[in-house]
């Protein structure tokens, strides 16, 4: 039987821990409060997704990059594994940009048009030095895409242009996987996309979640793709956490009056409403 032991009751300093962060924009009258006083903690075993949701502006954004290490808190800790990642020396930020991984809403956004998918994944294999042969990066390269149910030779010629939005975030949680990170930071990842690649996507996350042992941040505004995922959630409001816990609980019977009206945002198809053409 697998070894049941949480990384906590082992007491391992957790994966991921956001500590008090606080961020602050600007000064005197253009001065915003993105983060206040937010704390979190992923462990790493059991596997699990933590939803952050919020509406616009609540400070998403702000504490994925934060805990990207894409902006720096102005006040309060980032720690991996204990370790404060603002202070990591060049090996250890590798290692740490090798177990927590990202996604955005905008695939490829980061990449430059002119290269082809197949230099994406060549560069993170290079970079995370994950494979000593030209054949073991291939296979693992097969490997990531067969997870999101793609094939080389279908996609890895082509430019991201080339690609439907869909396809280009598949191939994003492909290159996460295969970096084999222990956690993802997924800002939005299904947004963009229609219902049924919405769909696809969260299954995706479900299953390395349950088969590959990956544990997710999830970012998003949208609590019905939360309520499908959703281990624990927190629900971000003005730059502060305003309750969290079990997503379905929280859901079902928010307390905070703002997760109540988060809630309460949720579109809900309802069969007794007739379309106005209907009437
Ligand atoms: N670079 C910046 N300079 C000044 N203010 C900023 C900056 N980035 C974000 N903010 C402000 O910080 C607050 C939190 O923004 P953030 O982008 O983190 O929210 P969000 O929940 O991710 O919103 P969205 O869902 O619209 O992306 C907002 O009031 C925003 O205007």
């Amino acid at each position: 039987m697998a070894d049941q032991t949480t990384s906590s009751a082992r007491n391992e300093p957790p994966l991921l821990e956001v500590r008090s962060a606080v961020k602050v924009y600007g000064k005197g009258e253009d001065r915003t409060t993105a983060l206040d006083n937010v704390s979190l903690t992923l462990h790493e075993t059991p596997a699990g997704i933590t939803t952050v949701a919020g509406e616009s502006g609540s400070g998403k954004t702000t504490l994925s990059d934060a805990i990207l290490g894409f902006t720096t808190l102005t006040s309060g800790q980032v720690l991996h594994r204990g370790r404060d990642v603002s202070t990591l020396d060049k090996e250890g930020f590798l290692t740490y940009r090798r177990e927590v991984q990202a996604i955005f809403q905008d695939p490829f956004g980061v990449y430059n048009p002119f290269y082809r998918v197949r230099h994406v994944f060549d560069l993170a294999v290079r970079h995370f030095r994950l494979a000593t042969s030209k054949a073991q990066a291939r296979d693992l390269v097969e490997d990531a895409l067969r997870v999101v149910g793609m094939r080389g030779d279908e996609v890895l010629d082509k430019h991201p242009h080339q690609l439907s939005g869909g396809q280009r975030q598949r191939l994003m949680m492909a290159r996460a996987y295969l970096i084999q990170p222990r956690l993802i930071v997924a800002d939005e990842p299904v947004s963009m996309v229609d219902a049924s690649l919405r769909a696809l996507i969260l299954d995706i996350m479900l299953r390395l979640r349950d088969e590959r042992g990956i544990s997710f941040l999830y970012i998003t505004h949208d609590l019905s793709t939360a309520y499908q995922v959703g281990d624990e959630i927190c629900i971000l409001y003005r730059g502060s956490i305003v309750e969290r816990g079990d997503t379905r609980e929280v859901i079902d019977n928010p307390r905070h009056e703002y997760s109540r009206l988060l809630v309460a945002s949720i579109p809900v198809p309802d069969p007794d409403t007739a379309w106005a053409a209907d009437r």
